[in-house]
């Protein structure tokens, strides 16, 4: 079973978290704003697909910090976790989606088994902490970019995700 944790300040990556959902089948009940979710939610899925937007210089979106500390403190072992946020690489080109990087980072010590990471095309970033080995960690979408481009790009990482059993 999936569930979706998202923090979203002005809605973009709520937003986002919808359009996965309907994609992966995922049902509004196991959608959830991190801001009014508790850590121990999690543990009802064998998959998660967390997501967080950047703010400040390369930081999570407000709502994460509470959540990840007790995140943290969850066995997430057996589980798998995608990641996916929502940045803008033309303002802030260092650390778009930053925040998507973060989350890797800070988890990597429950024992889950990361998956959805992928090679955009038509990226130029490669300083951000979602970069890793030449991949992004998770889907990153750019504000700047068109309806068509970021529905692309959801789209290969949906099918990155399936190869991957989710
Ligand atoms: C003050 C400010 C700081 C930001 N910092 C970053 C950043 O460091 N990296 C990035 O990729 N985007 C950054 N952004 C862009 C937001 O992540 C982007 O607008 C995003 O779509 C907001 O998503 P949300 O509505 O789900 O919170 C920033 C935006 C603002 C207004």
């Amino acid at each position: 079973m999936k569930g979706i944790f998202y923090g979203s300040t002005t809605g973009t990556t709520g937003s986002l978290a919808g359009r996965i959902a309907e994609e992966l089948g995922i049902a509004a009940a196991d959608v959830h704003d991190v801001a009014g979710a508790a850590a121990d939610a999690v543990q009802r899925y064998d998959c998660l697909l967390l997501g967080s937007s950047t703010w400040g210089c390369g930081e999570l979106q407000d709502d994460w910090f509470g959540f990840l500390e007790g995140l943290k403190g969850q066995d997430l072992s057996g589980k798998s976790v995608a990641l996916f946020g929502c940045g803008d690489s033309s303002m802030y080109p260092d650390t778009f989606c930053d925040a998507v990087g973060i989350l890797r980072e800070e988890l990597a010590g429950t024992g889950c088994r990361f998956v959805g990471a992928y090679a955009p095309q038509n990226y130029s970033v490669t300083d951000s902490k979602v970069c890793e080995d030449g991949k992004f960690v998770g889907l990153a979408i750019d504000e700047a970019d068109s309806e068509a481009v970021s529905s692309e790009h959801l789209k290969q990482w949906i099918a990155v995700l399936k190869e991957e059993g989710v």
